[in-house]
């Protein structure tokens, strides 16, 4: 589903003296089916930016389209709310049920859906997160890893079959191995169903590896808007505000210096670098 801001402001606490312009007239196109990462400095604005398209919070000035829908009120954010998963930073903090089931299926029951189809629908957004549907159904929330508990969290947003999938740095601490795993199911969701996902990390290279498009922000305006390709050709800007390069680019940047004319300019992964390398040991 698109998504459209023109000229968006969000003004948090305001009328209060702890007033921020969180957001700051932040204008962007974002097509149907994208995997968008959203990066920046602390404080630089993500969370209310997602927030806002997550119709959580109301902006204070500009337009907001999801989709067909205007997004200005109480009754157009209705909509919003069934069209949008949002993945809070620590998920865990919201799971209330006594079953995995049970919170799973939490939203799914608030809808009307019958009970036949619910259980259908929680065991497909168990197995869409790699969790064994007949092992942990009945499990208590709290006796599953840290890591099976965020993958609890993402199925039951998956379970409301969601179009817009927003992810408030979902891997936060978590070990190498589940952050993989859980943004591999990530990925893996987005291309079976053609969603849009809006990604909120700190790890470059997280947003290098997954994302199509990479918005920066910082003091609440939109910085920077660019392909994962285009990292090296922004990386000057990027460093100004405290963006450090990942080891993949610092080799790149080796690499550089010693075949400055035939190392692509839009490399920027692993498996494009192993191809470039065995390229030059073959002498192509
Ligand atoms: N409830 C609030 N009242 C006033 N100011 C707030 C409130 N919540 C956040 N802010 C401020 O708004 C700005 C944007 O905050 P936001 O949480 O959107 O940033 P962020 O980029 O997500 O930060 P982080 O990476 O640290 O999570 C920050 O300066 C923050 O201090």
């Amino acid at each position: 589903m698109e998504i459209c801001l023109e000229n968006l402001s969000c003004i948090l606490a305001n009328g209060t003296p702890f007033h921020k312009k969180a957001i700051d007239r932040i204008s962007i196109n974002i097509p149907n089916g994208q995997f968008v990462a959203i990066m920046g400095p602390a404080g630089s604005g993500k969370t209310t930016l997602a927030q806002a398209i997550g119709g959580l919070i109301v902006p204070d000035s500009g337009d907001l389209r999801i989709g067909r829908y205007r997004i200005n009120n109480k009754a157009s954010r209705r909509h919003l709310w069934k069209m949008v998963g949002f993945l809070f930073q620590f998920p865990e903090h919201q799971v209330f049920e006594d079953t995995v089931f049970k919170h799973i299926a939490a939203g799914l029951n608030r809808s009307g859906m019958r009970p036949e189809l619910m259980a259908e629908r929680v065991q497909q957004a168990m197995e869409a997160a790699g969790l064994c549907y007949a092992k942990l159904k009945d499990r208590s929330p709290f006796q599953v890893s840290g890591g099976e508990l965020r993958r609890v969290a993402l199925a039951a947003i998956l379970a409301s079959e969601p179009s817009i999938l927003i992810l408030d740095e979902p891997t936060a601490g978590l070990d190498g191995c589940e952050r993989d795993r859980i943004l591999s199911f990530i990925k893996r969701i987005h291309e079976d169903k053609r969603i849009t996902v809006l990604y909120i990390t700190h790890r470059l290279e997280e947003a290098l590896e997954y994302s199509d498009r990479i918005l920066v922000l910082d003091h609440g305006k939109l910085f920077a808007d660019f392909h994962p390709g285009e990292i090296r050709a922004n990386w000057h800007r990027l460093e100004h505000i405290g963006f450090v390069k990942t080891p993949l680019l610092r080799y790149l940047d080796w690499l550089e210096k010693r075949f400055a004319d035939s190392l692509p300019a839009n490399i920027y992964k692993e498996d494009q670098l192993v191809s470039f390398i065995v390229s030059i040991i073959r002498g192509n």
